[in-house]
């Protein structure tokens, strides 16, 4: 079982994640293609047409989807790791065998371009946010980002399996610092990218001020108790 990785193989769940596979597709192979503007109409009227009956059976932003699992950090519709969304990788982190942190490999595509053939720097920014707090979720130290610093090294090639690592470097109070790099999967010691995230675990009056309307599918109030086990 993985930290990113959903609790249960459901149909729901199954359709969930073959929704998402196929939006990450449509997206890839709309900023990539060379189709011609007829073909590009017809198949936003497809798009569009495929979209209209989920959009009549909409679910209130304030309730969580039946399928995740915040006990375990699961948010199926996360945009970096939810196997349900779009715009997601989706990352599928897991413990580093290294020692402690977090690691995933991935090889982005074309629809996350900045400059020419590399990464777009605010996507980088991104996936650093989400591996870096996921490594302070495997240490139980969720909390929200309130800093995050990124170095640029190298540009970051699409379309090239890269390594993502995240692990926590200090821990003070309700503060946890955390770092990860971006590198090539052959050469995970040439960082492209270095981040430094400061995560703060919210006061509990905090945490009940923001979270208090939210509510699992099954009607339970969401608790600031969020982890891996
Ligand atoms: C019931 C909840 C369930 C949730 C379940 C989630 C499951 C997750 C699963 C999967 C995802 C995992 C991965 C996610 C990755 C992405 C994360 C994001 O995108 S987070 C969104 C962007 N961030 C914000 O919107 C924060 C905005 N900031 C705030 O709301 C407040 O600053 C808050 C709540 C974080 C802290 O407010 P205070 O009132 O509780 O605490 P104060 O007293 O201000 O600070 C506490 C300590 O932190 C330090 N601190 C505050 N800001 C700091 C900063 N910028 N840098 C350094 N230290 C700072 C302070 O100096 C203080 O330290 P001293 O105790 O005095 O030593």
């Amino acid at each position: 079982m993985t930290a990113t990785e959903p609790a249960t193989g459901t149909d729901l769940l199954d359709a969930v994640a073959d929704l998402g596979a196929a939006l990450r597709q449509s997206l890839e192979a709309s900023t990539s293609t060379t189709a011609s503007a007829a073909q590009l109409r017809e198949a936003a009227a497809g798009i569009r047409a495929a979209t209209a009956p989920l959009a009549a059976l909409p679910r209130p932003y304030d309730k969580l989807p039946a399928v995740d699992d915040m006990a375990r950090a699961v948010r199926v519709f996360n945009p970096v790791v939810g196997v349900g969304s779009g715009v997601a990788v989706p990352l599928d982190l897991r413990p580093d065998p290294a020692g402690g942190g977090v690691v995933a490999r991935a090889a982005l595509g074309q629809r996350y371009e900045g400059p020419p053939t590399f990464l777009h720097g605010g996507i980088s920014a991104l996936l650093m946010d989400q591996v870096l707090g996921h490594a302070a979720i495997a240490a139980n130290r969720w909390g929200m980002t309130v800093g995050l610093d990124v170095r640029y090294r190298r540009p970051v090639p699409l379309h090239v399996t890269v390594r993502l690592a995240g692990r926590v470097a200090a821990i003070d109070g309700r503060r946890t610092t955390v770092v990860g790099t971006i590198a090539a999967d052959d050469a995970p010691d040439v960082a492209l990218v270095e981040a430094t995230a400061v995560f703060v675990s919210p006061s509990p009056e905090v945490a009940a001020r923001y979270f208090a309307g939210v509510r699992t599918a099954s009607g339970e109030q969401v608790s600031g108790r969020v982890g891996t086990g």
